[in-house]
């Protein structure tokens, strides 16, 4: 059955806490769109995202981060998975709060390590040490993660399907009006 959403879904967190596959296997699960801010910045710039900060720099890929999230919000209720970094601005937060339910997928250290060591798609994991850069992101971060809507916390040991299923049973008792079926 489709579903309306009355408001945006989106989820935040640190890079690796799985904002990307949960959010599109959520709006599987509810037959809504879904949108990733990374992939939409990678399509208009028709670069990815290493590319961008290596050629235009961070405070140039936050701009856009921003512009992007905005022209998004305005579109009709869908599930949107931010960037790691993108709750961090004060103009996203605001953006978001008015037209959605933020979702923080809180996550230990360890597992974000796990899941992001194999990848070298991340450029503020390029450092000599990147998971003490990953642990030190984590600790300035998470303060402000816990200012979203909701806070759902990863089980370690959950496979993708049971943190989707999770994390839909936790929406729908956060806002049981959120999402209705339409014929
Ligand atoms: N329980 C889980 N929840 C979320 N991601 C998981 C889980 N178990 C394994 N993963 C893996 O962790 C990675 C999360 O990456 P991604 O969705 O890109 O995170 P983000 O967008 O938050 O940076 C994916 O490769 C995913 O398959
Ligand atoms: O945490 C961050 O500042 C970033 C997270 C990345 O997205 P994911 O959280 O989806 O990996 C991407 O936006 C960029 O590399 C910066
Ligand atoms: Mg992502």
């Amino acid at each position: 059955m489709r579903q309306r959403l009355r408001r945006h879904i989106v989820l935040v967190g640190m890079m690796g806490a799985g904002k990307t596959v949960l959010g599109s296997e959520l709006a599987r699960r509810l037959h809504v769109p879904f949108t990733d801010t990374d992939t939409e910045i990678e399509t208009a710039a028709a670069m990815t995202i290493a590319e961008i900060f290596a050629r235009d720099g961070e405070a140039f890929f936050r701009d856009r981060e921003a512009q992007v999230i905005a022209r998004i919000l305005r579109d009709t209720p869908r599930v949107i998975s931010t960037g790691g970094g993108a709750w961090m601005q004060d103009r996203n937060r605001a953006a978001i709060r008015a037209a959605g339910l933020s979702v923080w997928l809180a996550c230990d250290l360890e597992t974000l390590w796990h899941r992001v060591r194999q990848r070298s798609t991340r450029p503020l994991l390029k450092t000599a040490d990147p998971k003490g850069t990953l642990a030190r992101l984590l600790a300035e971060r998470d303060p402000t993660y816990a200012l979203a809507d909701l806070t759902f916390p990863a089980r370690p040991g959950d496979s993708v399907d049971a943190a989707a299923a999770r994390l839909l049973d936790a929406i729908h008792a956060a806002d049981p009006q959120l999402a209705n079926e339409t014929p």
